[in-house]
């Protein structure tokens, strides 16, 4: 029990700090005394359920629900052609790079175009809950960041932290700051164990060392005793790139970077490092030159980037259903592999002019798919890291295989659980075969059939799922779509505005 109210009285204190009150202001509205919301925020209150529902009114946030947690389904007409025009928006990955990255600065980080998605409200609550004002402007779109001089590591939302694996990345920013600090164990998807030690091996030439216990980090930081440092990642990996990079920004001396991915959202992180007066060499290459300054105070604004895993997504949704569809402000570089992989199996596809995104550096284009006779491509389709083809868009390659005739071998050899997810086609009439945890025997085309599916505890594979049903004749329910939200913004909402026939149902 008191376990319980711990928990719920972080619940409490983060909804408060969300709505921007004071425990005095809070007891007010509650008709109790700022010392009794001081006693429920450290879980040490008895709370009878007439006081949570008081809470709950007071904050705009259910504390708790009673009956277990509401899930979100969707009930799918499948088979319907889709047409019209749809926006990718900015990326995931690339948010809650520049989350992180903002701790670094002491003026003000204006990121404009911020996607309204889970994972982005899980890193702010927990930026939040150690002190820092993050307030999104009134159309929701742009997020202000004020960062404290001293962060309150002790009051971390570790319920919020251990959501995302994302929470890793403040190890980067946070080691120029203090030498001895905590932070929860990372969590996120469930794609197979993904291990932090190349994220350690990065960081310890800066002077970090951690050890694991009780469900925590224990960090500890030493001067690396050298002004210029020379790094080698043993993993080409997106986040250890971003915690090397924001390593090296905060600190005097130039740090050299090698084997770093140059993949979008590391791209998104360097352009806003600039602007913060952090010199980057080699950005989009694996050697990076960091230029870094002990101190950084700039007010700044940043235009995050549009996310190719998004444009895969959408594109999908035209392909599957053999609709005339334009994916608008798909950022090609980030799209080149996957589109050539398609020209292959015979998409027929237009590209708009170039142009520029909001952040005057990527290159964008609206791409039309037109309907087309699909067929496997002779080799198999497998990731690499950029330039190669995103390991995020792969999941969707398994579903556009299944619509083409022939069979395709699908290799995942990054993640050890995604593929296994994707097997769920079969529930909805695909031939997809399982050889091993990393491969995938996917025979087309696939006459689909609609049906009930679990929606897998995987974000791109419950989204793959989705757009199966939207392939599928007759009726499909998709049950308990919540981690969607994680990584889309009100996605099945923007497919029907496609003509997508999707409905939304709770328990
Ligand atoms: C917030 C964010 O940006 N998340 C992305 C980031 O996660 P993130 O950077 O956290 O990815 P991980 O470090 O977990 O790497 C993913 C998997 O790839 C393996 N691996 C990676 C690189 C490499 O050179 N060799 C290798 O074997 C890792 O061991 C791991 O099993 O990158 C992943 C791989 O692109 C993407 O799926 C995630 O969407
Ligand atoms: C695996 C993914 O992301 P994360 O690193 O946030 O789990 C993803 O975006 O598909």
């Amino acid at each position: 029990m008191p376990e319980q109210l711990a928990h719920v009285g972080s619940l409490v204190r983060s909804a408060r700090r969300h709505r921007g009150l004071t425990q005095a202001q809070l007891a007010e509205q509650l008709g109790t005394s700022q010392s009794a919301v001081h006693r429920i925020e450290q879980g040490a209150q008895n709370l009878s359920l007439d006081m949570l529902t008081r809470i709950g009114a007071a904050l705009d946030s259910p504390i708790v629900t009673v009956g277990g947690p509401q899930h979100t389904h969707l009930r799918v007409q499948g088979g319907v052609q889709l047409s019209g025009r749809i926006d990718v928006n900015t990326s995931k990955n690339g948010a809650v790079a520049l989350l992180c990255a903002s701790l670094l600065n002491r003026g003000t980080t204006r990121l404009r175009n911020v996607a309204r998605i889970v994972e982005v409200d899980r890193i702010v609550d927990v930026l939040r809950s150690v002190g820092v004002r993050a307030t999104w402007s009134a159309d929701g779109r742009d997020l202000e960041i004020v960062v404290p001089k001293d962060l309150d590591l002790d009051t971390i939302d570790v319920d919020a932290a251990r959501r995302t694996r994302s929470i890793i990345m403040f190890f980067g920013p946070l080691l120029g700051q203090r030498d001895d600090f905590f932070l929860p164990y990372a969590g996120g998807c469930d794609l197979g164990s993904r291990t932090v030690e190349p994220h350690m091996i990065a960081l310890r030439p800066f002077g970090l060392s951690v050890t694991a216990s009780a469900g925590r980090y224990h960090a500890r930081v030493t001067d690396p005793g050298s002004r210029d440092l020379s790094i080698v990642l043993t993993e080409r990996g997106d986040t250890v790139t971003e915690n090397a990079l924001m390593a090296a920004a905060h600190r005097d001396g130039v740090t050299t970077i090698r084997n770093a991915s140059p993949n979008y959202m590391v791209q998104d992180l360097c352009f806003y490092l600039e602007l913060l007066g952090v010199r980057v060499e080699g950005i989009g290459t694996t050697t990076l030159r960091v230029h870094g300054r002990s101190v950084i105070d700039a007010d700044v604004e940043y235009a995050l980037s549009e996310d190719p895993v998004e444009a895969m997504s959408l594109l999908t949704a035209g392909i599957v259903t053999g609709s005339e569809i334009t994916v608008g402000r798909v950022p090609l570089e980030f799209m080149e592999i996957e589109l050539a992989t398609l020209s292959e199996m015979g998409l027929r596809y237009t590209l708009s002019p170039e142009y520029t995104a909001h952040n005057g550096r990527t290159r964008l284009v609206d791409i039309t798919v037109h309907p087309s006779e699909l067929r496997a491509p002779l080799d198999k389709i497998h990731p690499m890291p950029f330039p190669g083809l995103n390991i995020d868009n792969l999941p969707f390659f398994a579903v556009i295989a299944a619509g083409a005739t022939g069979s395709t071998l699908v290799h995942d050899w990054v993640y050890e659980g995604r593929a296994i997810h994707l097997t769920d086609l079969t529930r909805l009439g695909a031939d997809v075969r399982l050889l091993d945890a990393h491969r995938l025997q996917v025979s087309g085309p696939t006459r689909w059939s609609g049906a009930e599916v679990s929606c897998p505890p995987a974000l791109r594979p419950a989204v793959v799922i989705l757009l199966a049903m939207l392939a599928a004749k007759g009726e499909s329910v998709l049950r308990n779509v919540d981690i969607i939200a994680r990584g889309y913004e009100q996605l099945q909402e923007r497919l029907v505005e496609l003509g997508a026939r999707i409905e939304t149902f709770r328990d």
